[in-house]
């Protein structure tokens, strides 16, 4: 299993005023190679749980297992170090950094790791290449198209070569015919051997074909699996 969680509690503002209870008991494992979307009502817990798979904080309680590597109990900078070798993020209307060139944008989570600009300029080329956008290398992000700035968002995700992506309400303001190009590119991703979790209640998401699994979140907790394999 590529991510695995056993009994995942997650508690905002532990003892203090605002303590909310996010997660209660997610147990959730996820293949390899495959596309799993977690769905559910705004505030169910959605974005909390990519989080965790993601590195970005430790479950309050439970275990937390990423690519073999148990994260649950890990120090800051090792759960940053696993973050960036890892884990790819699209953020939900990807945000980019409008006044920010493409390759900027692109090459942003290599900045905190002390990459030359030389070597960032290096690892975006073959990506921008790929997406088609090599042309709007040093056009600031806000000048260009809905289309290239999704295929921005998925060269930003992959330009550490992460074996898993993780994509929060991707198309939330995406009209059908990108919001189907963006599926058409994470299901690539996939074949190539990418693990993809992707939050959304949007049906153009969730009954896309590529999808291999839909697990709904309610109140903090996975409800049902369809289509578990
Ligand atoms: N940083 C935070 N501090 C305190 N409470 C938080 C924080 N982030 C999320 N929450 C709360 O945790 C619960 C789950 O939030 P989460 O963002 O994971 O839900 P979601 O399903 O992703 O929602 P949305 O679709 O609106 O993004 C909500 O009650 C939310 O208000």
């Amino acid at each position: 299993m590529v991510i695995e969680l056993f009994q995942v509690d997650k508690i905002y503002n532990r003892g203090e005023p605002g303590e909310v209870l996010a997660l209660q008991d997610i147990n959730l494992k996820i293949e390899e190679r495959s596309m799993v979307c977690l769905r559910g009502p705004s505030g169910s817990g959605k974005t909390t749980i990519l989080s965790v798979i993601g590195c970005v904080f430790p479950p309050t309680s439970g275990s937390a297992t990423i690519m073999g590597k148990k994260i649950s109990r890990l120090p800051d900078h090792f759960l940053c170090r696993y973050r960036q070798s890892l884990i790819g993020f699209i953020f939900q209307n990807f945000n980019l950094l409008p006044e920010l060139s493409v390759l900027e944008n692109v090459t942003l989570p290599l900045y905190p790791m002390g990459v030359s600009p030389h070597e960032r300029k290096r690892q975006a080329e073959p990506l921008l290449n790929r997406f088609g956008i090599t042309h709007r290398r040093d056009f600031p992000v806000a000048s260009i198209s809905g289309g290239e700035l999704q295929r921005v968002a998925i060269c930003r995700a992959l330009i550490n070569n992460p074996p898993i992506l993780l994509a929060d309400e991707p198309t939330a303001h995406l009209d059908s015919r990108l919001a189907e190009q963006f599926m058409a590119m994470l299901v690539e991703l996939k074949d190539e051997g990418k693990t993809i979790v992707l939050t959304s209640h949007d049906p153009r998401i969730y009954n896309y074909s590529g999808v291999d699994r839909v697990i709904d979140v309610v109140d903090g907790r996975l409800k049902s699996t369809v289509g578990e394999g």
